[in-house]
């Protein structure tokens, strides 16, 4: 094995915090006059798995190649986890369904950024916004004049697309003050509509922004939608975290894993001395994790820019792409595809796709 293999087998994978070997991810490594080509094969969106190696993790590998550098081609093998399938997601590899314990902790900014990170990380994404009381995934994408095609006057709805991101919301197809009276039965059959009668087509992550709260119609709608995992986003305040714990009992009670919790508005970074400051306590999101034992995902800071950004159709990941900022989605967005990857791993067999369902 040469340097470059043994540096390449034992390189820990920043966000997982496995090996390449662990992960089966080096499939070749070709010598070139004046590079090294590395092709690496992941089993979750890590596109720009690169950009997060450590100082020392860059030092070790040029002490490996000497004057060559590397030329790294990242590809992707995402296994299907989703549950019981309709025909039109057969083709729907994840569905990840964010959740929040009560409303306003910014689970639809949280929602969107998440699903644009896991975009620009390479993976083909939709989102699907559930949140029926509240749709406001169309404003925030800067996408709100527009509306799902129906060929030939069909039942299938083709959904919008923005930022690359494939989207259907109760937002286009109903005017603003209507959703918010609909009845429980009511929204759960919306919800299944959207649902159903969409033309997903394929995708890795379906992105599903659910209603906040942990009432009956809450819990109906986790089970209509056949979720691979569940993220809860609370902010530290005690009483988001109380919220967010029942938001976690939902969803033990319908039996859909949580692949963790992320924490926003976590604290205010001073933008003048940068420092932290931990305005509704510090390490909240930390302690349900660790108490429930599933991950921290990521910790947001409350920062004006996210709340302009997803304000003016422009979230922060497209909007301010190498910022701190979208960084932090990027590194939440990969963690969660990671842990859906390590929970499927980890259980018994993932629900076999039905053929004749294509
Ligand atoms: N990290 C953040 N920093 C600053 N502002 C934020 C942050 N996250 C969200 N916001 C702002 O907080 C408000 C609520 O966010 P959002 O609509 O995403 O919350 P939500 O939990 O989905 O609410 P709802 O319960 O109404 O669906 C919005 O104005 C949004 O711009």
């Amino acid at each position: 094995m040469s340097t470059l293999e043994l540096v390449l087998s034992n390189l820990i994978e920043p966000v997982s915090g496995l090996t390449l070997s662990a992960l089966n991810a080096v499939k070749s490594i070709e010598q070139q006059h004046d590079k090294i080509s590395v092709e690496l094969e992941f089993p979750f969106a890590n596109g720009q798995f690169e950009s997060r190696l450590s100082n020392d993790q860059r030092q070790q590998l040029e002490q490996a190649v000497g004057s060559k550098s590397i030329d790294w081609q990242v590809t992707h093998a995402i296994e299907a986890t989703a549950g019981e399938r309709l025909p039109n997601l057969s083709n729907v590899k994840n569905i990840i369904a964010i959740s929040s314990g009560k409303g306003g902790v910014g689970k639809s900014t949280t929602a969107v950024n998440l699903a644009l990170a896991l975009k620009a990380e390479g993976a083909s994404v939709a989102l699907l916004d559930a949140d029926i009381y509240g749709p406001s995934l169309p404003l925030m994408l800067g996408c709100e004049n527009e509306k799902p095609g129906l060929p030939d006057g069909k039942q299938m709805m083709i959904p919008v697309s923005a930022h690359g991101l494939i989207v259907n919301s109760v937002g286009f197809l109903v005017p603003d003050d209507t959703a918010t009276v609909w009845r429980g039965p009511m929204a759960a059959g919306v919800l299944q509509q959207l649902l159903r009668d969409t033309i997903w087509g394929d995708v890795d992550y379906l992105v599903v922004d659910m209603p906040p709260g942990t009432g009956d119609i809450q819990l109906t709608l986790a089970q209509v939608v056949p979720v691979s995992a569940a993220v809860i986003v609370t902010t530290p305040q005690t009483i988001a975290l109380a919220d967010a714990v029942k938001g976690i009992a939902m969803y033990n009670k319908v039996n859909v894993p949580v692949a963790g919790v992320i924490e926003n508005m976590s604290y205010h970074l001073c933008s003048n001395c940068g420092h932290h400051d931990y305005l509704f306590g510090q390490d909240g999101g930390q302690r349900i994790a660790a108490h429930y034992e599933v991950p921290l995902l990521g910790a947001l800071p409350l920062d004006k820019v996210i709340g302009d950004d997803v304000e003016a159709g422009e979230p922060t990941v497209i909007a301010t792409p190498e910022s701190a900022l979208s960084r932090g989605y990027h590194n939440a967005a990969v963690a969660t595809a990671a842990q859906l990857w390590q929970l499927s791993a980890n259980q018994s067999p993932v629900v076999s796709i039905d053929a004749s369902d294509d």
